[in-house]
């Protein structure tokens, strides 16, 4: 179990004043659980995955992964690929094993497992921006994080790539059962991936609404399930159509596309 107690997270000098970004921030994830984590652009998504993976402890409260503060076996895929254009793609991956002997046979299982046995010796700069996301989705199950902090991993792809990067990640993650931490802009996308989807409010930043996704797999954002419990949400809820960067508009004009 993921237990997440934020009593406060501030940043110090904004204009001479701190900047409270997280107060009262509670939230319990399950194990193996797809947990996603939308909010208003700058509420403090990306601070909360950077207390939750350890990277920054200035903060009051707790965090523990099964009773333990979660060091080690945390992964991380952030919004760039951040891959070392100096390394192969299957350097890129072996980078994060350390001496685990079975590491580099998993790094190829992986690579081929992403489509990308073809290009373990390429380097990420001859690659597509949806090739390099998948080397990187490589590189973050390569060490079988017991916990993935997700900090929206496919924006600015193209609706199909990212699509098929979604659908990729739900593979490996139901094979391995990994508990996913997924923030993102996108109500449609987290409906999509998620079992849970935590709403947090404006700065500072709290979970305003927790609602649990039962919805079949597959599941798209283009679905119409999906856009129908987008609806539904945003019409039982409307205060949190206004931070939300994927608008009710956007959805009808996807329901429009999907026509035949
Ligand atoms: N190192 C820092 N020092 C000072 N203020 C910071 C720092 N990091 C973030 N902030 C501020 O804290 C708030 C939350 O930032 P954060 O990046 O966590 O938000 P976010 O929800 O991830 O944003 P976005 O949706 O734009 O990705 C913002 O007002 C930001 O300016």
């Amino acid at each position: 179990m993921l237990e997440i107690d934020i009593a406060r997270k501030s940043y110090p000098d904004r204009g001479g004043q701190p900047h409270l970004a997280l107060e009262a921030l509670r939230m319990r994830v399950r194990p193996g659980e797809f947990a996603c984590v939308v909010g208003p652009s700058g509420c403090g998504k990306s601070t909360l995955l950077n207390l939750v993976g350890g990277l920054d402890a200035d903060f009051q409260g707790r965090i523990a992964l099964d009773g333990q503060p979660p060091a080690g076996g945390v992964g991380f895929m952030f919004q760039e690929p951040r891959l070392m254009p100096w390394l192969t793609v299957l350097d890129n991956v072996r980078l994060v094993l350390g001496d685990d002997p079975g590491g580099p046979e998993r790094a190829r299982q992986l690579l081929a497992a992403m489509e990308l046995g073809d290009v373990l010796d390429a380097f990420p700069g001859r690659l597509s921006g949806g090739m390099q996301r998948r080397v990187a989705l490589a590189r973050a199950f390569v060490i079988e994080p017991r916990l993935l902090l997700m900090d929206e991993p496919f924006v600015s792809l193209d609706a199909p790539t990212a699509d098929r990067l979604r659908t990729m990640l739900v593979e490996i993650w139901r094979e391995r059962q990994t508990t996913v931490l997924f923030v993102t802009h996108d109500l449609r996308e987290a409906l999509a991936l998620g079992d849970r989807v935590f709403f947090l409010s404006g700065a500072p930043a709290r979970v305003v609404l927790e609602l649990p996704v039962r919805l079949d797999r597959p599941r798209s954002p283009a679905n119409p399930a999906v856009q129908a419990l987008q609806q539904a949400v945003l019409e039982r809820h409307p205060e949190l159509l206004a931070g939300l960067a994927n608008a009710a508009d956007d959805a009808i004009e996807e329901t429009e596309l999907e026509q035949p």
